[in-house]
């Protein structure tokens, strides 16, 4: 397993390209199962994530290669599985998109319950809904879906569930429908541009889908799909937390291959907190344009809510917490469509960040600076937070279970490294501990000198009496480790 410590204090600068999209590049690997012929998906990003959809599809007889110019091309070759095994479905939650196309195409599947982030609850009821409705009979039996349909038949389905709509869910339904016999409608359809591409790459391969990114979608069922060449979107996710990377640490950074068309909620925020952002080329078509991140006043903390499309993504919300973390004053962030979404915060702690829980909501009290510590990643965004906090610490901080961060950021370390970030990659073992969070007896806490030094330092507050970077305790057990 690696850890990286990142050594914190460097104002990045410099450009950067974003990569493209992983939660549209894995729907859209699933969604060439539908197709006839070959399909070939330019900008793929090379993620551990894609590397298991490639398995995944391949155990269920496709030909998946990456072309050396990057694409990957993708191809059925054998249809008599059905079967996506739980060893592979549990690594990640796109995995489930494959539901829809097996049963378009080959009438069965079945699906293993997918994995994913820890990030909350994250059942599949609403995919089933939508397939039941086309004409699919579906039991879920030791842990599997299990799934038949002799014919798939448009039907009018409303897909809205009590956190918004569904995204994975409404490509699994989109997918099948576009095979499926007559008309479908969706009502209360996911808008994030990752539907509207697997929307466009369907409809390029010639489907009949209209409505796409409005919560309203017509699909006219057609016979065959055949396989296109279609470019993935670039990734806003990475591009947000490329852009909060650039604030957080006060740099002046420029982005390019980035949509700024599908970061707007995200531009109009970091505005809001007092970051320069430019969008340059803004004559341009979006795709072409780039977008500048500079920092020159004093930075403002404020209060947001993750939403669907087009507001603030959930997946950008940890990162957001690491900026409004260090930013002084009062910032509430809330999470609508994950509540439970905050494993974050008890880690961010551990830096001196003073965070507290209300339901789907965290306060935090921003401090002036936060400082290294050992922490533990727990999920993909949760990741790159800590990642971001420890750019902007003073001093170390070491990261560990990097392994989720691998899963959905194509080369992150280079990237910041390329901006002048001090970002180390290591094998997490106890030798390559830096050694200002060296392990006194092979376990995670500092030594008995240095909690001395901390007892009686400098960083007092003679007015209060209070230590300046106060922190609510951890709930994490650093023990529980794989
Ligand atoms: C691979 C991928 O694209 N992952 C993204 C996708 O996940 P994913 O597609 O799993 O997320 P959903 O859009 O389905 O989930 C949104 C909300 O709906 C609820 N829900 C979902 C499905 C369902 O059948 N029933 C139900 O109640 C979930 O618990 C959650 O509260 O969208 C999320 C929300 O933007 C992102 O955080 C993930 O990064
Ligand atoms: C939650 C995420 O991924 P997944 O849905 O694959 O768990 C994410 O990309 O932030």
């Amino acid at each position: 397993m690696d850890m990286f410590i990142v050594r914190g204090g460097e104002r990045l600068s410099g450009s950067v390209s974003v990569s493209g999209a992983k939660n549209s590049a894995l729907p859209l690997m699933a969604a060439a199962m539908a197709c006839e012929g070959e399909t070939t998906l330019c900008s793929i990003p090379d993620l551990v994530d894609v590397k298991t959809q490639s398995q995944v599809l391949g155990s269920l007889g496709m030909d998946v290669n990456r072309d050396p110019d990057g694409a990957l091309s993708l191809k059925t070759v054998d249809e008599t599985s059905c079967i996506a095994d739980y060893e592979l479905v549990r690594r990640m939650r796109a995995s489930v998109c494959v539901l829809g196309p097996l049963l378009a195409k080959r009438r069965m599947a079945c699906v293993s319950l997918p994995g994913g982030c820890n990030i909350g609850d994250r059942p599949i009821d609403l995919h089933l809904k939508g397939l039941s409705a086309l004409g699919a009979q579906i039991r879920v039996d030791r842990g599997y879906v299990i799934a038949r349909a002799d014919r798939l038949r448009g039907a009018n389905i409303f897909l809205g569930g009590a956190f918004g709509s569904t995204v994975t869910g409404t490509c699994n339904v989109m997918i099948a429908a576009a095979l499926a016999e007559g008309t479908t409608t969706i009502e209360s359809a996911a808008c994030e541009p990752e539907v509207v591409d697997v929307g466009n790459f369907l409809n390029a391969a010639g489907a009949k889908i209209k409505g796409l990114g409005t919560p309203f979608l017509t699909i006219e069922g057609v016979e065959q799909l055949n396989g296109v060449k279609h470019e993935v979107i670039p990734d806003r996710i990475e591009a947000a937390t490329l852009m909060i990377a650039a604030a957080i640490t006060g740099g002046d950074v420029c982005l390019n291959k980035v949509r700024p068309d599908h970061i707007t909620a995200v531009i109009e925020k970091l505005r809001e907190i007092g970051v320069t952002v430019q969008l340059e080329f803004p004559d341009q078509p979006a795709k072409k344009q780039s977008v500048t991140v500079q920092v020159t006043q004093p930075l403002r903390s404020i209060d947001c809510i993750a939403l669907p499309y087009p507001g603030i993504p959930t997946d950008v919300q940890a990162q957001l917490m690491s900026l409004l973390a260090c930013i002084p004053g009062i910032s509430i962030v809330t999470d609508k469509v994950f509540p439970d979404r905050f494993m974050h915060a008890s880690e961010l702690a551990r830096m001196g960040a003073n965070i507290r829980r209300e339901s789907a909501s965290a306060i935090l009290n921003g401090v002036s600076r936060l400082s290294g510590a050992c922490v533990m990643a727990s999920d993909l965004r949760a990741s790159a937070a800590l990642v971001l906090a420890g750019l902007a610490a003073e001093g170390e901080t070491v990261i560990r279970r990097i392994y989720h961060l691998d899963r959905g950021y194509e080369r992150l370390e280079e990237k910041l490294i390329s901006l002048g970030a001090h970002v180390e990659r290591v094998r997490d073992e106890p030798q390559n501990m830096p050694d200002s969070l060296k392990l006194t007896d092979g376990e995670s806490r500092p030594s008995h000198s240095e909690l001395l030094a901390a007892l009686t330092g400098p960083h007092w507050n003679q007015n209060t009496g209070q230590h300046n970077s106060e922190s609510m305790t951890s709930s994490q057990d650093h023990a529980d480790e794989d």
